[in-house]
Parts: structure tokens; C-alpha cells; sequence
């Protein structure tokens, strides 16, 4: 029997990097994943497969399509006749993902981690290592790490096939829907319902809550809604579907909206209404595993669960479902096995939605702050004031930085607009190190750059912004 010190079960970012970092440290480290593509294994989970990776390269896709399309002329740029080759952009997106996964096989070979294709399952407790099934196979190990994941959520009034997909599916559409209905106005809501109205579809999006991106700070979920609304992706809130039936021609939801009752007809219907954790085949409940009452593996601020040896990262664990925090534990956990001091900043986790413009914020709301009985001082600073952001042609947005009125230690800083996505990691480096605004307003930056807004929202904390 093959034994280990280090087995990771789940091959995604969560459980990659746990098995990569328990390699750097030494450790003997296999890792079972059950991810097929095409019918082969593919390591990576949902993220390289399915989720963050093929959907941004669709994100890309999408908006340079609208770019020539709706832009190219204000640039003095004529384009005639642009149109949309699907099969080829899909057949893009495949490549990046291939290449991705393909990446993490090598570098399981780079660091002598053995793979395992299928399931593995906890089996019993032999002296101090457990015995896992890995893939059929019996391997002994000193460590297990858990790292399942999570799958979509289904309603069940509508479950996936046919024309009701997930995030998979509706990265998959072999033609652009005329009408796509998406029930949920989540991150993959509005991420995938932008691909496919860039692409040419009408898009309608459900949402149960009242409002817009409520765990965002106020003012960036208005301003993008406002954005979202003009591309022509129709909101409506406060939703309860009533009804989902599909034909071969596709789908009617009978939904109740201010008291009304309305049907809708869409060829799709993406259903994006939030994950579960995924602890099949894992044999939990033979071994004893303690889960919680919604179904995510129960653990310590170690990442231990109740079975000695057995630890548990990522999305099967819950709190935020991101990739970026799933990595960050399998670097954690693998330092804790090693006697080291693992740790997360759960306080300093970049959120970021890739909408046109995008979205993204670190820390706390200004309304989380007050409702903690902070006080607070904040600063904005728009893009239309971002030289920039002008040159680009795409000034809609700003950034805004909270910071505690007495210390000046920022709190949060949120952003929407052209290039977010990378613009956070400024303020979520200067929070990592307990920075205040005034750092970041003394920091100099690059001139001219998209990163000026940051700092002139900082030196907003003080009424002091330079341009604005
Ligand atoms: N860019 C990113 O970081 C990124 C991208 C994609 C997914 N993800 C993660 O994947 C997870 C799943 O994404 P998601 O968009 O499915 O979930 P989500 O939690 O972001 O949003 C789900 C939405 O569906 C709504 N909803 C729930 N039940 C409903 C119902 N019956 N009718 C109408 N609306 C309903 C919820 O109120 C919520 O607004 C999230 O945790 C998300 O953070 C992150």
C-alpha cells in the first residue's frame, strides 16, 4: 500500500496548492481529484475547469466584441461587418483552460506529488495515518486534507439539463440565446448574463432580494447597476419564481413581481443562485466526519476537524467561495501539518466581479463599519477626474477608501470602474499591513495611471484630493 504523509483530496485551488505547499515543505503528497472534462481527468476543479478561468476568457472575449462594435468609432476606428465566430471563441476559451489544467499536472510532477484519478474516500483509522480509497485504490496517510469544493445550488422547481444550466452549461452554449433568463443577480448572475448580452442576447435576471450586490458597499452596487442597466440588462427584484417549465422550444418562468404574477419566455435559462459544499463520495458519515447543519465540513481556526489527521479547506468549509481565499488555506493548512504558524487574513480578502465596468472591494463596508459602531471618514474619487481613464475612453466609476476617523487605518477600500480587478491589490497589501490613509495618499504613483484614483481617494479621506 502506498502511504503518504500529505493526501489531499480535491484537485481545485484549495486542494492544488495544499498539495503543492506540502510538497515544498517536504512532505511524501498525493492528491485524488475526480474533475473530468472531455471524459478525461482534468485537475484544477471548478475554477480552471468550469468557473473563474473560462469565464473570463469569455468576459474577454464578449467585451472586445463590444469594443469594436460600440467604441472602435469613438477611438476614429471604422470597423465594418464585425460579427461573432461562437465556435471559435469557445474553441479559445478550451485552449486557455487545457493549458491552465494541463499546468497543474506538471507542476504535480515538478514536485513529485503523486495524482490519483476518482473519488477519494475516507476509509478507516489504522495506528496514526488514516486509509483512504484514493480512486479504488487503498493508500495509507499521516494527513488528509479535505478540499471537495462546492457545486451549483439547483432550484427545485427547475433543475439543471435541457435548457436550465449552471455555470458550466452556460459557458457551453453552442449559439447566443435570444433570450436568456437568469435567476439570481449573484456574481455569476451578472458575469454571465454580461458575456451573452455582449454576445447579442436579450438578458432578463431574477432576483429574490430587494436590492443589487447587497454585501457590496452602497454606492458601488448603484453605480453598477446603473451601468448594467444601460447595456440593457433588464433587473427585476424582489422576484419569487413561481414556476419553471421547459419545452423542446425552451422555458417559461411564472414569477411574482409587486404582487403580480408574470410569465416569461427565454430559450436559457441560467440558474445562478448560489453553491453547496460538495462532500460526495467522501464517506463522511461512515467515518464519523462532522458536518454542519448546512452541510459544510465543520472545522477549528486550524483547519482541523473532528477526526484527528483530517483537515478541511476551501469551499467544503464555507465562508466566502472564492478561489483566491481557497488557495490561501491550502498554503495555511500545509504550513500548520508542518508545526509552522499558517494563517489567513480573513479581514484583508479582495471580492471581485467581472462586469464591464468591474466591481471590487476589500474590508469593510462603509455601512458594515457604522454597523459595528465605527466611526468612520471616507474619501471618493471618480474616474471621469483620471487622465487615464479619459485616454481609455472608459471613466465611468471610483474608488472609495473608509478609513476609522480617529486612527486613520483603513477599513475598506471599494471600487467600480475600468481595471479594478488589479487596482485592489494596492489597498489590499497597504490593510495587510495595517496601513492608513495617509499612507496611501503619501504613496506615489505612477502618473498617468488608473492607480492615481486610489491615491486621490485616500487624500479624499482628508478633503484633500489633488483633482477633484
Ligand atoms: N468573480 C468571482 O469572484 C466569482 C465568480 C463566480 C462565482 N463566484 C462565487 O461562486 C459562488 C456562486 O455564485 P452565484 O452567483 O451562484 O451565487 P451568489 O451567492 O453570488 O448569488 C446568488 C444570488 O441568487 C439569489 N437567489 C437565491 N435564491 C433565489 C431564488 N430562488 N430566486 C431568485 N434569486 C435567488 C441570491 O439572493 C443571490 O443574490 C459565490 O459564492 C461567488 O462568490 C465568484
Amino acid at each position: 500500500m502506498d502511504a503518504f504523509d500529505v493526501l489531499v483530496i480535491g484537485g481545485g485551488p484549495a486542494g492544488y496548492v495544499a498539495a503543492i505547499r506540502a510538497a515544498q515543505l517536504g512532505f511524501k503528497t498525493a492528491c485524488v481529484d475526480a474533475f473530468e472534462r472531455n471524459g478525461k481527468a482534468s485537475l484544477g476543479g471548478t475554477c480552471l475547469n468550469v468557473g473563474c478561468i473560462p469565464s473570463k476568457a469569455m468576459l474577454d472575449s464578449s467585451e472586445k466584441f463590444e469594443m469594436i462594435t460600440h467604441e472602435a468609432d469613438e477611438h476614429g476606428i471604422v470597423v465594418d461587418g464585425a460579427r461573432v465566430d461562437l465556435n471559435k471563441m469557445l474553441a479559445r476559451k478550451d485552449a486557455v483552460v487545457d493549458k491552465l489544467t494541463g499546468g497543474i499536472q506538471f507542476l504535480f510532477k515538478k514536485n513529485k506529488i503523486k495524482s490519483y484519478h476518482g473519488y477519494g474516500r475516507l476509509v478507516r483509522r489504522e495506528g496514526d495515518a488514516w486509509i483512504v480509497d484514493a480512486a479504488g485504490e487503498e493508500v495509507s496517510a499521516k494527513n488528509v486534507i479535505v478540499a471537495t469544493g462546492s457545486n451549483p445550488r439547483a432550484l427545485p422547481l427547475a433543475p439543471f439539463g435541457g435548457h436550465i444550466v449552471e455555470n458550466s452549461g452556460a459557458l457551453a452554449l453552442t449559439e447566443v440565446p435570444q433570450r436568456l433568463g437568469v435567476i439570481g443577480a449573484g456574481v455569476i448572475g451578472v458575469e454571465l448574463g454580461s458575456v451573452w448580452r455582449r454576445l447579442g442576447a436579450q438578458v432578463t435576471v431574477l432576483e429574490a432580494l430587494p436590492g443589487f450586490l447587497l454585501p457590496a458597499d452602497d454606492a458601488v452596487s448603484k453605480e453598477a447597476l446603473k451601468h448594467l442597466k444601460k447595456q440593457g440588462l433588464d433587473f427585476h427584484f424582489s422576484v419569487n419564481v413561481k414556476d419553471v417549465q421547459q419545452s423542446d422550444a425552451g422555458v417559461t418562468v411564472t414569477y411574482e413581481e409587486n404582487g403580480q404574477s408574470v410569465t416569461a419566455q427565454f430559450d436559457k435559462l441560467i440558474v445562478s443562485i448560489g453553491r453547496v459544499p460538495n462532500t460526495q463520495g467522501l464517506g463522511a458519515q461512515d467515518v464519523g466526519l462532522t458536518l454542519d447543519e448546512r452541510g459544510f465540513v465543520k472545522i477549528d481556526d486550524h483547519y482541523r476537524t473532528n477526526l484527528p489527521g483530517v483537515y478541511a479547506i476551501g469551499d467544503v468549509v464555507g465562508g466566502a467561495m472564492l478561489a483566491h481565499k481557497a488557495e490561501d488555506e491550502g498554503v495555511a493548512v500545509a504550513e500548520i501539518i508542518a508545526g509552522q504558524a499558517g494563517h489567513v487574513n480573513y479581514d484583508a480578502i479582495p471580492w471581485v466581479i467581472y462586469t464591464s465596468p468591474e466591481i471590487a472591494w476589500v474590508g469593510l463596508t462603509e455601512q458594515g463599519a457604522k454597523a459595528q459602531g465605527l466611526e468612520v471618514r471616507t474619501g471618493q474619487f471618480p474616474f471621469a477626474a483620471n487622465g487615464r481613464a479619459l485616454g481609455h475612453n472608459d471613466s465611468r466609476g471610483f474608488v472609495k477608501v473608509v478609513a476609522d476617523a480617529k486612527s486613520d487605518k483603513i477599513l475598506g477600500v471599494h471600487m467600480v470602474g475600468p481595471n479594478v480587478s488589479e487596482l485592489i491589490a494596492e489597498a489590499v497589501s497597504v490593510m495587510e499591513f495595517g496601513g492608513s490613509a495617509e499612507d496611501l495618499a503619501r504613496t506615489v504613483h505612477a502618473h498617468p495611471t488608473l492607480s492615481e484614483a486610489v491615491k486621490e481617494a485616500a487624500l479624499a479621506v482628508d478633503k484633500r484630493a489633488l483633482h477633484a
